[in-house]
């Protein structure tokens, strides 16, 4: 049988398992595609530092690798150029692309998407969302029959790696950042995951996904985790509650609202013991009801299962005929601002202890109409800690809400200002 072959676009983190993987299990490979897949070349920045993987199928010629006759591109190098016109030209080509690469795909999925209609080529990207966990397909596949309505998450391995640690042991937000770099979890600019970026490409990816409909990492409300504070982690855990980044993404009524940000959920919610740099999404569609996916949301052999997983898939289909799902964005919807999006807010203020504080910052929830579920005043000598937890109101009127509150004479500090999820408002 003419065996597949194969051209691998970086030889990092991912790059490196998924030659191992091909390399050890190629006999597998071979039986469940029903071609042998074959490794023509591997394309990396520079050859001569790459001693793991054989020499000679090294080059640092990524766009004549793409061009010469391979039938596949697994693309693991990351960013957006060179990548998209490499990508452009191979899917152009009728080559079936398999990528890693969330941000290019949050950002240029559109065009990808088309290039590979026009010759008929796949594009499978499992491995750019929550890594090792099949997420992707069962949203595009499994579930192509039902109404989705909401999916939530945690979908950013290295945030929740620091998070967690700074949970757990109070540890260090930068020693626990390099950690993670080292472990392989982050990107190459680790910004991308701790501002945010990273989970915002992969929300626009999954809300585009899930709700037939194209948003963009542009279209995200994006918050990371850069501001979270010890005051803000010893608040939640005074409250029974964590921090964790999560990824929002739901359809209210005809328009869908995607969002990144921490929020502090209850203890005793799943998500709350998804730990270190593991991921795990709630699926909620009309008639399956709630879905969960849990495991392993980054690291190079996770990933590399997942993107081994999309080359068995894209291999086979050009050995028996067939092709993957294209991009299905028929129902256009439109994104909603984050600020018409109903969430709840938890708050911490230093105040000062004396008759009619309590009354004063109340009445700037009622000003701004957002009510209260709960308040708790602390005493101390010469003043006072107030937390309060709303009720859901538009974000726009909580944020104004916090604004005014922090300006009262009465607040000489706003500790921790968050949101809240998971819990019923
Ligand atoms: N590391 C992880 O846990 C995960 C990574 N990903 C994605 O997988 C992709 C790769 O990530 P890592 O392996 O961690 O990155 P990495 O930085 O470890 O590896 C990148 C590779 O790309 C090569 N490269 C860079 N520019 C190049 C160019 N112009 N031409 C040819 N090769 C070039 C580098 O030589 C290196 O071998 C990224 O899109 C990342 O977002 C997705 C899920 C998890
Ligand atoms: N940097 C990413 C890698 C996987 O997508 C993360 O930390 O989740
Ligand atoms: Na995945």
């Amino acid at each position: 049988m003419k065996p597949i072959k194969v051209a691998l676009l970086g030889c990092g983190t991912v790059g490196t398992q998924v030659v191992r993987l091909l390399d050890e299990q190629a006999d597998d490979l071979a039986a469940r595609v029903g071609a042998p897949v074959e490794l023509s070349g591997i394309a990396v920045r520079r050859p001569d530092r790459h001693r793991d993987v054989p020499k000679h199928l090294l080059t640092a010629d990524a766009a004549g690798l793409v061009a010469s006759d391979v039938d596949v591109i697994v693309e693991v190098i990351g960013g957006i150029e060179p990548v998209r016109t490499l990508l452009l030209d191979a899917l152009q080509a009728g080559k079936s692309v398999v990528s890693a690469n969330k941000a290019l795909l949050a950002e240029n999925g559109g065009e990808l998407f088309a290039a590979a209609d026009e010759s008929g080529a796949d594009l499978y990207f499992e491995a750019a969302v929550a890594g090792a966990i099949p997420l992707l397909r069962p949203l595009r596949e499994s579930l192509a029959g039902d109404r989705i309505t909401r999916v939530m998450g945690i979908v950013n391995g290295t945030t929740n790696y620091i998070l967690s640690a700074m949970d757990e042991t109070g540890a260090n937000y930068g020693e626990t950042l390099e950690e993670a770099s080292r472990l392989g979890y982050a990107e190459a600019d680790p910004t991308a995951d701790v501002d945010g970026y990273d989970a915002a490409s992969k929300a626009a990816i999954l809300a585009s996904i899930a709700f037939h409909s194209r948003v963009t990492a542009g279209d995200v409300y994006r918050e990371g985790i850069s501001a979270v504070t010890s005051a803000d982690v010893t608040a939640a855990r005074t409250l029974g509650r964590t921090i964790k980044l999560l990824a929002i993404c739901e359809r209210v009524d005809d328009s869908v609202a995607v969002r990144v940000h921490p929020a502090m959920i209850p203890r005793s919610h799943p998500l709350a013991s998804v730990n270190g740099a593991f991921n795990a999404v709630f699926v909620e569609a009309e008639a399956a009801g709630q879905l969960m996916f849990y495991g392993q949301g980054a690291g190079g052999a996770p990933t590399a299962s997942a993107v081994l997983g999309d080359l068995v898939a894209v291999a086979r289909n050009r050995v028996h005929g067939g092709r993957g799902p294209r991009e299905s964005a028929y129902a256009a919807l439109k994104v909603r601002p984050v600020g018409e999006v109903e969430t709840r807010y938890h708050l911490s203020l230093d105040v000062a202890d004396k008759a009619g504080v309590l009354a004063s910052v109340a009445a700037v929830f009622a000003e701004h109409d957002v009510s209260i579920a709960a308040v708790r005043q602390e005493g101390r000598i010469d003043d006072a800690s107030l937390v309060i937890v709303t009720h859901a109101a538009p974000d726009a009127a909580l944020k104004s809400t916090v604004d005014k509150v922090a300006g009262l004479p009465a607040v000489r500090a706003v500790v921790s200002v968050m949101r809240v999820e998971g819990e019923e408002s």
